[in-house]
């Protein structure tokens, strides 16, 4: 096959790596964070192009050490939205782990009209019997977070970790206020930004420390 080079770019994806990665690592202020914190917080950036991400990070120190032990075990991932378990590359982990996410369900637009709220919410009814160690990838749903901390409240099994990093105007900073205020371990990007493709980096980071 044949076809003319306008551009000058880059062809070589193990090259594009290696300089986004230089640079993010260049212009980013990850001097204040532990090694395995600013690992995830390269690959976050990585998926956001957001340099400055690093000053609305907020984190339990063993975070990164406990869902990385979880995964090791075994544990399942549990993700709010399509968009963060499609994002999740299955080769890095490191125990064939599930990813599950339960929103297309199709008893979920019923739990959410019986339960007054946004399917993204009511989905988590499903995780119920995976919820014991396992970690948790919010990147699309505030509402998803709020319910999280609710059951976890009155008594459902706690995760090993959460990553909440639902992105939006509405619930977004508060849903992660809450999480931050909780005693689960976790990583949040406080205010507005966040992502469904932050979530799935994430993860990706704690998978797998190759990069
Ligand atoms: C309020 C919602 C927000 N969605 C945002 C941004 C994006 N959502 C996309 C898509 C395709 C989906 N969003 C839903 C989760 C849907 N989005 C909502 C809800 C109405 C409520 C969630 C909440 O407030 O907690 C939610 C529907 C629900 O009843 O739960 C989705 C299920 C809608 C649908 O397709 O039916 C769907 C998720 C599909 C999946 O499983 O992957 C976007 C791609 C929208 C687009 O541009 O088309 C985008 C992706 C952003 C991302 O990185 O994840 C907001 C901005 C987060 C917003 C919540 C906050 C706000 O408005 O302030």
């Amino acid at each position: 096959m044949s076809g003319s080079t306008v551009f000058d770019y880059e062809k070589d994806g193990a090259e594009i790596y290696r300089q986004s990665f230089a640079t993010i690592r260049a212009e980013a202020d990850l001097a204040g964070l532990p090694a395995d914190v600013s690992q995830v917080a390269v690959r976050m950036i990585h998926a956001c192009g957001m340099v400055d991400l690093v000053r609305d990070l907020a984190y339990t120190p063993e975070v990164v050490s406990r869902a990385r032990a979880a995964l090791r075990s075994g544990a399942p991932i549990l993700c709010d939205a399509q968009m963060v378990a499609s994002g999740v590359t299955r080769k890095r982990l490191p125990a064939d782990n599930e990813v599950v996410c339960t929103l297309s369900d199709p008893s979920v637009p019923g739990l959410a009209a019986e339960l007054g709220t946004t399917r993204s919410a009511a989905a988590l009814e499903l995780w119920r019997d995976r919820l014991e160690g396992s970690v948790v990838a919010i990147g699309n749903a505030p509402t998803a977070l709020f319910r999280l901390l609710e059951m976890v409240r009155d008594g459902a099994p706690r995760p090993a970790a959460v990553l909440g990093i639902p992105v939006g105007f509405i619930g977004a900073a508060e849903s992660k206020d809450a999480l931050a205020a909780s005693d689960l371990d976790h990583i949040v990007v406080r205010g507005r930004r966040g992502g469904s493709a932050m979530a799935a980096a994430a993860i990706n980071a704690i998978a797998s420390e190759v990069e």
